[in-house]
């Protein structure tokens, strides 16, 4: 499947509650995200495949894909398009060969060091963070800023989406540090009108 990095939304249900999670989705995909990623950290494994069906559902037709955070079992057993996977998280190798090749794996990278110990032939994006320091993930590495986002975004050679602490006044300066995309939860979930949060990423 092939896929927009430009506008990645990461969805928080709890964030997400007030106008729930399928209509902010919804929304946000007609205001322009390109690619969305379901990440719940407390939900059942149950609750989150039929969380994922449901989303699919409302993305058919979108042509933007849905990947699943963190769990493999979930990724298989709802038909989302694939997987991301962090440093501690299910191994990249066990991810593809569960998946199949057509599935899209993408991994968080905050180090070189990460990025030159990644298996880059099985992965489809990285995600490079963070940028700035966020609320949206209690155990957040150490921020990059843009140099830092630059640095990885030099060294890297597959697509990759920058994230962490960014709002739309930042769409420019990660473009320009190197990145094909933006990644964000608070941006978007959680605004009151998620359509003209994401169109705002859009604005020069
Ligand atoms: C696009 C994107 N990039 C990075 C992350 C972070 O993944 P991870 O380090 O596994 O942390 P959790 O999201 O699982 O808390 C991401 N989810 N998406
Ligand atoms: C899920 C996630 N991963 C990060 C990383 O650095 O790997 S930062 C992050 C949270 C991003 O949320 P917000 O857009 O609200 O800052
Ligand atoms: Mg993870």
């Amino acid at each position: 499947m092939r896929f927009d990095l430009s506008l990645y939304l990461v969805t928080d249900a709890q964030l997400c509650k007030a106008a729930g999670l399928e209509r902010t989705v919804i929304e946000a995909v007609k205001g322009g995200v390109s690619f969305v990623q379901l990440r719940d950290k407390h939900a059942s494994d149950t609750d989150m495949i039929e969380q994922a069906k449901r989303l699919k559902a409302a993305l058919a037709g979108s042509g933007v894909p849905l990947v699943i955070n963190d769990r493999l079992n979930v990724a298989l057993q709802s038909g989302a398009d694939g997987l991301h996977v962090g440093q501690s998280d299910t191994a990249v190798q066990e991810a593809r060969t569960a998946m199949g090749p057509e599935a899209i794996i993408g991994l968080s990278i905050n180090t070189l060091e990460q990025l030159h110990a990644a298996p880059v032939a099985l992965l489809d994006y990285v995600g490079l963070g963070p940028v700035f320091a966020t609320q949206s993930k209690q155990d957040h590495a150490k921020p990059l800023g843009f140099e830092g986002l630059a640095q990885l975004a030099a060294a890297c050679t597959l697509p990759s989406v920058a994230i962490g602490g960014l709002k739309a006044d930042h769409a420019q300066q990660v473009v320009a540090a190197g990145a094909n995309g933006l990644a964000v939860i608070s941006a978007i979930c959680g605004q009151p009108d998620p359509y003209q949060a994401a169109r705002a990423f859009a604005r020069p």
